[in-house]
């Protein structure tokens, strides 16, 4: 290695001045323990994003270097959680001196989690994509947990039909009849000229961001994704028995959801926790009677927080 090499971040001036909002990398790939509420840190392999801002308008460019190795030592000697969040906030900055006073990271990671089937006792894997943000700006320090969650909804107006044409089937097929046997109906209902029409019902996915305060340690995304299934209580399966089955079904037709009613159970679940200081959520609902997406977004109303 030559024993002086050209450093060109230090040494030379911007061709053109100016300040600069953030300055960093993005795609890093990056294995990490993630600090999960209530668990063992478990480990996941994340893609994330590094920023500073460049305050100085002369200074040529900022040491990406420094960013990625205080990120690699977050990786091979700590675990991702609020209070190592900050701290590496802080060092982003720290080690900036003159150039930055603003610090941006974005975790991107799969959180794989074991779910239970609904009536028998089998388990299996659910991958839930996670996003942690951490933001610091004049000293005030912002933390953002995203979790999206895949669920099913049937269209009420969809089921609301299908209902009126079982019933003019039933006329159609027993309008004739002074008494029938409630033996006959039952098994005139187990066939398709019985239930003549079914609802459509489609996979949906409800996003929420929530701003997380200091009180949190560790991050609070299982029960966040415990209570956004608990409210919709149609979340999509992973290992699932034909009595499982059985029950989703159920729970679809007793769940009805426009994309305005999952928008409401949501905000309504999410204003009961006080872990989250503010949350923003949308949910898209993957239409199989169009080839577009119905789709509602709501926030929990803070002043100066989350816009739709
Ligand atoms: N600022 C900046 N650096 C870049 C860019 N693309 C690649 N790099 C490289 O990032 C590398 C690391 O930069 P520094 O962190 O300044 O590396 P260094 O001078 O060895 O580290 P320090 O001694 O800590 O300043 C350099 O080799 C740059 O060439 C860019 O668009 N902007």
């Amino acid at each position: 290695m030559p024993t002086t090499m050209p450093d060109v971040a230090n040494h030379s001036s911007a061709t053109t001045e100016g300040v600069l909002d953030w300055v960093g990398m993005s795609h890093i790939e990056l294995p990490l323990m993630f600090s999960v509420a209530g668990e063992a840190p478990r480990q996941v392999s994340a893609k994330v994003e590094a920023f500073v801002n460049l305050k100085d308008p002369k200074a040529k460019g900022i040491h990406m270097s420094r960013l990625y190795l205080l990120l690699d030592q977050l990786s091979t000697e700590s675990s991702l959680s609020f209070a190592s969040l900050s701290q590496l906030l802080n060092e982003f900055i720290s080690s900036h001196e003159d150039l930055s006073t603003h610090a941006f990271v974005k975790f991107d990671f799969e959180l794989h989690l074991r779910r239970k089937a609904l009536i028998t006792e089998k388990q299996g894997w659910k991958a839930y994509p996670v996003t942690i943000t951490g933001q610091l700006k004049e000293g005030k320090l912002g933390v953002e947990m995203k979790v999206n969650v895949p669920y099913s909804s049937t269209c009420p107006c969809s089921a609301a039909l299908a209902r009126q044409l079982i019933q003019e089937a039933f006329v159609a097929k027993f309008a004739g009849h002074q008494q029938v046997s409630a033996e006959l109906v039952k098994d005139w209902l187990g066939t398709t000229q019985g239930i003549v029409a079914t609802p459509h019902s489609q996979r949906s996915i409800a996003e929420i961001k929530v701003q997380l305060n200091n009180k949190v340690a560790d991050f609070p995304v299982i029960a966040l994704i415990d209570a956004i299934e608990d409210a919709l209580q149609t979340p999509v399966q992973a290992a699932v028995k034909r009595a499982d089955e059985q029950e989703f079904a159920r729970l679809n037709g007793q769940n009805l959801m426009f994309c305005e009613d999952a928008a409401r159970r949501l905000k309504h679940a999410l204003n009961q926790l006080s872990e989250f200081d503010d949350f923003w959520l949308r949910v898209n609902h993957y239409e199989s009677l169009h080839a577009h997406d119905a789709v509602a977004v709501t926030v929990k109303g803070v002043s100066n927080g989350y816009h739709a």
